[in-house]
């Protein structure tokens, strides 16, 4: 793919390209060297105290990490990490104590500290993210898992310690100065780790699920599935820095996996800085340090002046601590059409996608037959019939809330129509979930803008190839690699030249342009476009139809167009269909229909079913 002819490459994207890289290295370098000067010089400088707080705090800057990937980047809002943590500690001292210490069973500890809140992470994962489970569900379940797993240490008699933990077994045979250095060494790996996850491709795909899930679901992402696996992924980190902790402190106590200890991972990740991994390094050194100083000085005094702390760092520092060190390290330049990009270049052809290939041009591309749609006794979709071949672009007309929205959601997801049949290619969409149907050439655009307001366009772009483009999960591709239709419409409307651009700063129609681009991306057969002009200048309207003239007649998909500009409809569609109150009452031509009483007649308010 890199050898493909560069197409399209502004003057600004090759040097800004460098001018950004230079300032993230710059980041990772830094954080780097700095974490492994205080892993290697700490026992020179700190006094026993402090030695011993730091390697604690250097642990729980770990599990600070692994709650701000899933709740800064993902944006899950977890209290539950603890709980791994907790069965990771636990895991390790339980052997230790039990069987015995040696090498091998040190090992075997280590293990068993990762795989078993690895799998339990996947449980959970599985719990609070399944198909139609909502954000607030999955927190719920982030403060259940911890308290469950608190209550069964309380419960396990001499097999956990119950209420006293366990102490007395042997860890590694490291001293305090040794387990200070690994403390830190693992912190330094981790932080790197984690910094270089969340600028890579891979990383990027958090971001976009936690600005816009069902836009990732619509091209062909798995949210679920990917939350699923990041939960145990990160349930195994946690786990592997309870292991840690059981080994360096000698002691395990049913607090370490209790909510409130996951509630403060919360907020030290808050106040260090949301989404910025930094952050929570420094909001548990920093607090997790300070707290323990203060409460040897001022016993009584210490948390109403760590409360009042934390308020004032709310007020000066609403973005954390990290915005502190990170405020000279890439930041965009003023213009936001010259922030950095990598080039564009055409992709080859992806693989024919999941459906049937068409081997007759003539069968139907979608059929359609009796759907219907009720939300309880309101029956919005009634004996839809329905047939759409290659080439054609069909446009879906009719009165505000005559049902075609709900059509466009019956086709693209196979679980929400009430009744009938719909197939893509041959293949019928029944419980499909958008993702799968998207992997059989569906791509759709919806009425308002769905794109990733954190992300540039650029990456909003790349987020569109992730389904065909495998991310890595260590590196930003140097191309941009799009489908030529892909890179037409950015050229026709300028995004090729803003690139670089956060999206957030895109007018009304730059951000519907963005969406088409990012549908066509996905190399769709059938093209699903939810009112694309809606807004749009007279010049973008005739863009966008030029754009799906060419998709149509020269590429051969399929489309469906929503339209209420009458105009537009009859300059660019090959048929039109009428929809009123749920029923299908036209389906013809653009001259038959257009000149039809039928549809002056529902236009001019009668046409009552
Ligand atoms: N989630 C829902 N629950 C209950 N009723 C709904 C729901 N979604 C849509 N409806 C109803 O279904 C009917 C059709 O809505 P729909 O949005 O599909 O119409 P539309 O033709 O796309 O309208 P518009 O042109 O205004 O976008 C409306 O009466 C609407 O109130």
């Amino acid at each position: 793919m890199s050898d493909a002819p560069a197409l399209s490459e502004t003057s600004a994207s090759r040097p800004s390209r460098r001018r950004r890289a230079a300032p993230r290295l710059a980041l990772l370098a830094g954080t780097g060297t700095a974490l492994l000067a205080l892993a290697l010089l700490g026992p020179e400088v700190f006094d026993r105290f402090t030695i011993n707080v730091l390697t604690r705090s250097m642990i729980y800057a770990m599990l600070a990490i692994t709650v701000d990937l899933l709740w800064g980047f993902a944006g899950v809002l977890t209290f539950g990490q603890a709980a791994f943590f907790g069965v990771g500690a636990y895991a390790t001292a339980m052997i230790l104590t039990h069987v015995g210490s040696s090498p091998a069973l040190l090992a075997l500890a280590l293990v068993a500290a990762v795989l078993i809140p690895a799998a339990m992470g996947w449980l959970v994962g599985w719990m609070s993210f399944y198909h139609g489970s909502t954000a607030f569900y999955a927190t719920v379940i982030s403060l259940l898992v911890p308290i469950v797993v608190t209550q069964l240490i309380y419960a396990g008699g001499a097999t956990t310690g119950s209420s006293s933990g366990l102490v007395g077994y042997w860890g590694m045979d490291l001293s305090l100065d040794g387990y200070f250095r690994l403390a830190g060494v693992c912190l330094a790996a981790m932080t790197v780790a984690a910094l270089v996850f969340v600028k890579s491709d891979a990383g990027r795909v958090l971001t976009a699920i936690r600005d816009n899930e069902l836009r990732c679901a619509y091209l062909g992402l798995s949210p679920q599935r990917i939350k699923i696996r990041l939960t145990a992924a990160l349930g195994a980190a946690a786990g592997f820095a309870g292991w840690l902790y059981a080994n360096a402190s000698g002691v395990v106590a049913p607090e370490i996996s209790s909510f409130v200890f996951g509630t403060e991972l919360v907020v030290w990740t808050a106040l260090g800085g949301r989404a910025t991994v930094l952050g929570p390094v420094l909001g548990a050194l920093g607090i997790d340090w300070l707290s323990a100083s203060l409460s040897g000085e001022m016993p009584f005094l210490w948390q109403l002046v760590i409360g009042a702390l934390f308020v004032a760092m709310i007020i000066v520092l609403p973005n954390g601590l990290a915005a502190l060190v990170t405020r000279g390290f890439g930041r965009r330049g003023g213009d936001p059409a010259m922030g950095a990009a990598p080039p564009l270049v055409e992709a080859p052809p992806a693989a024919e996608p999941g459906a049937a290939p068409l081997s007759d041009l003539s069968a139907p591309l979608l059929a359609v037959r009796d759907l219907s749609k009720s939300y309880g006794a309101h029956k919005v979709l009634q004996g839809i019939d329905l047939e759409i071949r290659p080439g054609e672009l069909v446009s879906l007309v009719g009165p505000n809330g005559a049902g075609k929205t709900t059509l466009m959601r019956c086709l693209t997801d196979g679980d929400a129509r009430s009744g009938g049949e719909a197939e893509i290619a041959g293949r019928s969409i029944d419980g499909l979930t958008p993702d799968r149907i998207v992997a059989l050439g569906v791509g759709r655009k919806f009425q308002v803008a769905s794109v990733f307001e954190s992300l540039t366009v650029a990456e909003c772009l790349r987020m569109a190839r992730v389904s065909i483009d495998r991310p890595s999960p260590w590196a930003s591709a140097e191309t941009l690699a799009l489908p030529a239709a892909a890179i037409e419409i950015l050229r026709l409307t300028g995004l090729d030249r803003m690139l670089g651009a956060p999206v957030s700063l895109l007018s009304h129609g730059q951000k519907q342009s963005l969406e088409l681009a990012m549908v066509v991306c996905l190399e769709p057969r059938l093209i699903l476009l939810d009112e694309p002009t809606a807004g749009l200048t007279k010049t973008e309207r005739a863009t966008i139809g030029a754009v799906l003239r060419k998709l149509t007649a020269e590429l051969g998909c399929a489309a469906i167009l929503v339209e209420h500009d009458l105009d537009f409809v009859r300059d660019i569609s090959s048929r039109i269909v009428v929809l009123h109150q749920g029923r299908l009452v036209l389906d013809g031509t653009v001259e038959a229909v257009v000149n039809s009483d039928t549809v002056r007649e529902i236009y001019s308010g009668g046409g009552h079913a």
